[in-house]
């Protein structure tokens, strides 16, 4: 195959996959060779041949097939140049085959006869994407200890936690290194939902060998929010035998829910307590930290896609104590809020915040009254009402009097006057500079963060 027939193949891509996905996917693949039957491509990382592989692999051969290639695979290598590039995300080394497609469908994770029935792996949902902080340092930890794929240690893993805490990213991480570091493993994800249709439809088909079988010679299991099987007997009853199979054969297994097995009543007492004997985190609901640490590698990297956008100082720490619930909340705001300034054309303040996330914005405003602030802040730094209210400038006095100021305007719809009359009758732009200070000392100061974030709970409980 000549590079010109390549790029006859690639006009036929572009209409069969279209525009943002040939730009996003395609386009970036430069054909290296043909040898052996197989069309070689060089990639940017291994992420991208991956998904290129396993979204792509099979359209690509299709065409290349049509345009009269003589060939039955396709394989994606990584250019080590270009994956300098691409930073650090690149786990293998560089120059590996990352995975090959053949005329056989391509699903999650094909090897040797058979493919795996896997669910499709989100390639931000990386190591390098995951913002470690204290709730969830130990799920990290365990989870990148197993993604080094070394002696089996812990089995099964089980990952659980609220809704939105990085359950599914941390799994889909485990995945992704595991895949560069063994190209040749059998690993798979999926979810307990799917995993249960497929029992289903094998039931169906009455071929519950087959499925038994292909379940039953994974490397590595991944199977996420198992609570959907609990109490649907016979799901239970085959995840149970595979569970046992896999793990007398030595084979990794790794399980999320939304909690701890003791707690999920419906699920098979004996499920429960083989999930129980591998290693048990959880994923707490995130701190301030966290957030922020969430909300500034996403602003960042939303940034870098669209460097017109300006943002003032605090609005980050405005939104990691405003938004107080998942994860996925706090980035559907950071979204959104992008794309309104990029609509408006405005720069990013705490007042475009305010505007443009006012529904999410209310749900913590709801009960908290000046009042309240005042009356927490004096009892959280052991002052008295009067001196938060009076005059005094000691320290000891004037930073808690800031930090009502500023729990006032981030968590109430309070103006700066009505604030400043409310904290002994000062001029407004007093409380602004209030404002100010704490933000930027929140920066800072790991214990003034600290401090806003437990009054804001003390607030909110
Ligand atoms: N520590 C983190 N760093 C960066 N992004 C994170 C982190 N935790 C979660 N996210 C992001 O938040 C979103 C929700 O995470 P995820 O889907 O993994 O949650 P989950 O715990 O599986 O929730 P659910 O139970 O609802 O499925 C994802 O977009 C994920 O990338």
């Amino acid at each position: 195959m000549t590079h010109e027939t390549w790029g006859q193949v690639r006009g036929e891509l572009l209409k069969s996959v279209g525009e943002n996905n040939f730009s996003a996917w395609i386009d970036p693949i430069v054909f290296d060779r043909l040898d052996a039957r197989t069309a070689r491509f060089h990639v940017p990382t291994n992420f991208f041949g991956s998904w290129v592989s396993q979204n792509y692999g099979d359209v690509i051969l299709r065409h290349l097939i049509s345009a009269g290639v003589g060939v039955d695979r396709v394989e994606f290598t990584v250019d080590s140049g270009a994956s300098r590039q691409a930073g650090n995300r690149n786990v293998a080394p560089p120059a590996q085959p990352v995975e090959a497609a053949s005329l056989r469908p391509v699903s999650n994770l094909r090897t040797g006869t058979e493919e795996l029935p896997g669910a499709t792996l989100n390639p931000l949902y990386t190591f390098d994407n995951f913002i470690v902080g204290k709730p969830n340092e130990l799920a990290h930890a365990a989870a990148r200890r197993v993604a080094e794929g070394r002696d089996v240690t812990f089995n099964p893993l089980f990952l659980y936690g609220g809704v939105g805490l990085g359950k599914t990213h941390l799994m889909h991480a485990i995945a992704w290194d595991l895949r560069a570091r063994f190209p040749g493993a059998r690993i798979l994800y999926l979810s307990a939902e799917q995993f249960m249709y497929r029992f289903v439809r094998a039931l169906r088909e009455q071929d519950t060998m087959t499925f038994k079988q292909i379940f039953r010679s994974v490397d590595v299991l991944m199977v996420d929010d198992v609570q959907f099987i609990a109490g649907k007997t016979s799901t239970q009853e085959e995840f149970f035998h595979t569970f046992n199979a896999l793990v007398e054969e030595g084979k990794q297994i790794i399980i999320s829910g939304d909690r701890a097995p003791v707690d999920m009543e419906e699920l098979d007492a004996r499920i429960a307590s083989r999930l129980q004997c591998g290693l048990v985190v959880d994923l707490h609901p995130t701190d301030y930290e966290l957030r922020l640490g969430v909300l500034q590698h996403k602003a960042e990297q939303a940034m870098a896609r669209n460097p017109q956008i300006r943002m003032a100082e605090g609005v980050l720490e405005f939104m990691a104590l405003r938004i107080s619930t998942n994860i996925r909340v706090v980035e559907g705001a950071l979204i959104r809020l992008f794309a309104f300034a990029d609509l408006v054309r405005r720069e990013i303040t705490i007042d475009l915040v305010q505007d443009c996330l006012a529904d999410i914005l209310k749900s913590t405003d709801r009960r908290v009254t000046l009042d309240q602030i005042i009356k927490t802040c004096c009892e959280y730094y052991k002052i008295r009402q009067n001196d938060i209210t009076g005059t005094s400038r000691a320290r000891a006095v004037a930073r808690p009097r800031q930090m009502a100021m500023y729990l006032s305007k981030s968590l109430t719809s309070r103006s700066y006057p009505e604030i400043a009359r409310k904290l002994g009758g000062r001029d407004h732009t007093t409380v602004l500079y209030g404002v100010r200070k704490i933000e930027e000392l929140m920066a800072v100061d790991s214990q003034i963060a600290e401090d806003a974030e437990i009054l804001r709970r003390m607030l909110e409980a």
